[in-house]
């Protein structure tokens, strides 16, 4: 993945990507000699209000960049910045809310049963969305409606795209700067998938939030996006195509 797009106005920058460059380590922590970039010479501003549609082949390296944005790979301070801050060195970023990750499984750690455990145990939804502290109780509701939520579901009955909305839903709780979606979408109905899309845009719109979706799904997307990365595989090239 490598390109050299480049987006920026007036508005205050929210991401700066510069002259990314990032390869998957080897089995020794290093990148294997002689091993050709996954991301090179990658460059993108985007600002407060800003939707940003992630696109590409299978493989292309999306999620690798949103996992990059979210601090979950190293790379070096100044070639990504995130509010002004390397997600990476700092972690208040998001145990602030101020940058939210969404990814496409919902796992967490467990201590013997080992990690990345699918959360689907015996737990109702208002349990889990009414146990997150200092939560504004109107934006909570306001999600709840959205993603049209069942308090009393128990997600180790639920299906699959009700499970994801209660996901949705515990994540987007704070009130997000910088959000990063990862195919999130990928299991949710055409209804509550276009409400979901309506929510955000007036998160970017009304409380100036900077999003990135990465999808393959693009049913009613067409006037979503102020700004779309997409990957062209045949040309290895990222280009930037700026909308807003
Ligand atoms: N932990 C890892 N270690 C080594 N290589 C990896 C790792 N994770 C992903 N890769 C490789 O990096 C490349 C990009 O993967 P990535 O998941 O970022 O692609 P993607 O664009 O999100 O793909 P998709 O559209 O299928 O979700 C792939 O070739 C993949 O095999």
């Amino acid at each position: 993945m490598a390109g050299k797009g480049t987006h920026s106005d007036s508005k205050a920058a929210t991401i700066v990507i510069k002259d990314l460059r990032f390869t998957y380590p080897g089995i020794d922590g290093h990148p294997p000699p002689g091993s050709t970039p996954l991301i090179q010479d990658f460059n993108l501003t985007l600002s407060s209000g800003h939707r940003c549609l992630l696109v590409g082949s299978n493989g292309a390296g999306k999620t690798t960049l949103l996992k990059i944005l979210g601090g979950k790979h190293l790379v070096e301070p100044d070639m990504v910045r995130v509010l002004g801050r390397s997600a990476f060195h700092d972690t208040t970023l998001i145990s602030s809310g101020d940058l939210c990750y969404l990814g496409g499984e919902w796992r967490r750690d467990v201590a013997f049963a080992g990690f990345e455990v699918p959360i689907q145990m015996d737990i109702s939804a208002q349990k889990m969305i009414f146990g997150v502290p200092g939560i504004d109780p109107q934006r909570r509701a306001e999600l709840i409606k959205v993603l049209d939520i069942d308090l009393s579901w128990r997600l180790h009955k639920v299906s699959d795209g009700q499970r994801r909305r209660v996901q949705i839903c515990m994540g987007l709780l704070k009130p997000f700067k910088v959000l990063l979606l990862d195919e999130i979408t990928v299991d949710l109905d055409v209804l509550a998938r276009a409400d979901l899309l309506r929510f955000l845009r007036k998160e970017c719109d009304e409380r100036g939030a900077t999003i990135i979706y990465a999808t393959h799904i693009f049913d009613g997307l067409e006037d979503w996006p102020t700004n779309i990365v997409c990957q062209c595989s045949i040309l290895n090239s990222f280009y930037v195509n700026v909308l807003a």
